[in-house]
């Protein structure tokens, strides 16, 4: 479970960007980020996934005090909680199985992305996930050959081979066709519900959210307007953001 107690953002010598946030996201759940441009979407996603020092307020993730871990401790917070970006970045003259077993930056040693070397054992793991994934035929193709979509869920699977437990997705279907999308934030979805996956991606272009999240958080200006759960938004709320 994730719990943050008053999340705030101010970028020295200017504005707060996130102001007071507090939330709660059990495991298995998929939430939303809604919010106009500039209303901290992308910003809430870098704090949970320590690439933004937090102003203020506490982090909680499964029991342990997120901000008190010194390396050894960070180290695992950044396996268990990955940050998947809008165009994942994957080595585009090695395999996505290469790609999988290696790991993504913030995820894996310096020594291990460098050196390409991986452990035997990492075969199946990686192989079992790209299948979960319905990728198995895409095992051997080299980066540079997927989809964009294929490029996605290649990355979803390499977050979950090094430890995945939360994924944070920045706008992860901006720019893909409609069948990609849906395939992506299925895949998401699914995986919260059999792995008990913490799913928190901003997706606020058409109706996504709506269809694919358990939860919505509505963001504006840096602040929570609505924590709406288990149904749609309602017009007034629509029109808040
Ligand atoms: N390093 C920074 N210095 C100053 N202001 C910043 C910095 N990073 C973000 N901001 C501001 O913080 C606010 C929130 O930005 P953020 O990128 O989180 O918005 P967003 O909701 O993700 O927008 P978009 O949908 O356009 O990506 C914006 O007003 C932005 O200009």
């Amino acid at each position: 479970m994730i719990r943050v107690s008053h999340l705030t953002k101010q970028i020295p010598g200017g504005p707060k960007v996130l102001d007071d946030l507090s939330f709660e996201i059990e495991a298995g759940e998929f939430v939303a980020l809604k919010g106009a441009s500039g209303s901290g979407k992308s910003m809430l996603l870098r704090c949970l996934a320590l690439r933004e020092k937090w102003s203020k307020g506490t982090y909680i993730f499964d029991q342990v005090n997120v901000q008190e871990q010194f390396l050894k401790g960070r180290s695992k917070v950044r396996r268990e909680i990955a940050y998947l970006e809008e165009s994942p970045r994957l080595y585009q003259d090695k395999t996505a199985l290469r790609n999988v077993q290696i790991g993504s930056v913030n995820q894996t040693p310096f020594w291990r992305r460098w050196t390409g070397m991986v452990r035997s054992d990492d075969y199946m793991g990686a192989m079992d996930t790209i299948e979960k994934l319905g990728l198995l035929d895409k095992a051997h193709m080299k980066g540079n050959k997927l989809s964009g979509g294929e490029r996605q869920r290649i990355a979803i699977a390499r977050a979950l081979v090094h430890g995945a437990k939360v994924i944070l997705a920045d706008e992860p279907v901006t720019g893909l066709d409609p069948h990609s999308a849906d395939q992506v934030l299925g895949d998401l979805k699914r995986l919260c519900k059999e792995q008990g996956l913490i799913v928190i991606a901003a997706l606020h272009q058409g109706d996504y959210a709506e269809r694919f999240a358990d939860r919505t958080f509505g963001l504006s200006g840096g602040k929570l307007l609505f924590d709406v759960k288990g149904r749609r938004l309602t017009e007034m709320e629509r029109r808040k953001l």
